[in-house]
């Protein structure tokens, strides 16, 4: 399914938060959104997910305005895994990863056996299967992160959108993790900080700053010394990763050990 960010805007408390955002994720790909903190990238994302309704614009899906599905049509294509995810209530991991079902299930209809299997791989896959009975609270914060995609991942969503989703998790399931946003099958609009991981993880990355897309393209097209300098305010020496090609960025501290 195809997501379009069409002239998004949006307003709050007279301050325009998202101006005029246009950007296409095309079935099938992974476009990440980049921007220093403050530009706006989680609050376009909560127009996908619809914590928050555009002032002007509109997100659409395979072209047809999000607005014109009811919620619980929406939540049947788009998961999201947001800053906000997670539970108060001490529910257990199978438990949390099980509620990912519920947009495809009607009033109290239990699980399935083919719903069961799809829990037990998505937790397989993020690595919590091991945790099934624990409780959620109880986790630590990489852990949690995990439990909250397998639940995404449940949804089976044609939509993904990821906040930030490698918080919290050390180096080892961050790239489980992006590895698997390949080839998973549903569009993915993945807000990421990493620029080094985004660059590997991302078909195309867009820009934000200050609420406007700045730049968007392939990662070798947007990730320029120039752009990183006026976007982030930071030198970077930008270079092709040795295996894939992929542009890294290498920094230095402003007062190096040498
Ligand atoms: N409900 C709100 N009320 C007032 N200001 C808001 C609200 N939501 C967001 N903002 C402001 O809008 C701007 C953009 O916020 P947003 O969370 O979208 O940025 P971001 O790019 O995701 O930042 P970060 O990288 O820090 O997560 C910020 O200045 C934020 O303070």
């Amino acid at each position: 399914m195809d997501l379009r960010l069409d002239g998004l805007s949006v307003r709050i408390d007279g301050s325009e938060i998202v101006r005029s955002l246009s950007l296409d994720v095309p079935r099938g790909r992974v476009v990440g959104l980049v921007g220093p903190n403050g530009s706006g990238k989680s609050t376009a994302l909560r127009c996908v997910y619809r914590a928050l309704r555009p002032s002007a614009g509109a997100v659409r899906l395979d072209g047809d305005d999000i607005a014109s599905l009811s919620l619980r049509q929406s939540a049947r294509v788009v998961a999201a895994l947001t800053q906000e995810s997670g539970t108060d209530l001490d529910f257990t991991v199978e438990e949390v990863v099980a509620l990912g079902r519920a947009p495809h299930l009607r009033g109290n209809q239990a699980l399935g056996a083919r719903e069961r299997e799809l829990c037990r791989e998505a937790m397989e896959r993020m690595d919590v299967a091991h945790l099934a009975r624990r409780g959620v609270l109880g986790l630590s914060g990489g852990e949690r992160q995990r439990v909250l995609v397998a639940r995404a991942l449940v949804q089976e969503p044609r939509v993904l959108v990821l906040d930030e989703p490698t918080n919290h998790l050390d180096v080892r399931h961050q790239i489980r993790l992006l590895s698997l946003l390949r080839g998973i099958g549903p569009t993915v609009l993945v807000v990421l900080h990493d620029l080094n991981l985004a660059s590997a993880a991302c078909d195309r990355l867009g820009v934000l700053s200050e609420g406007r897309l700045v730049a968007s393209g392939t990662p070798e097209e947007v990730l320029t010394p120039g752009l990183v300098k006026n976007v982030f305010g930071v030198d970077a020496e930008i270079v092709p990763h040795p295996l894939t090609g992929d542009p890294q960025l290498l920094y230095t501290l402003d007062s190096p050990r040498h």
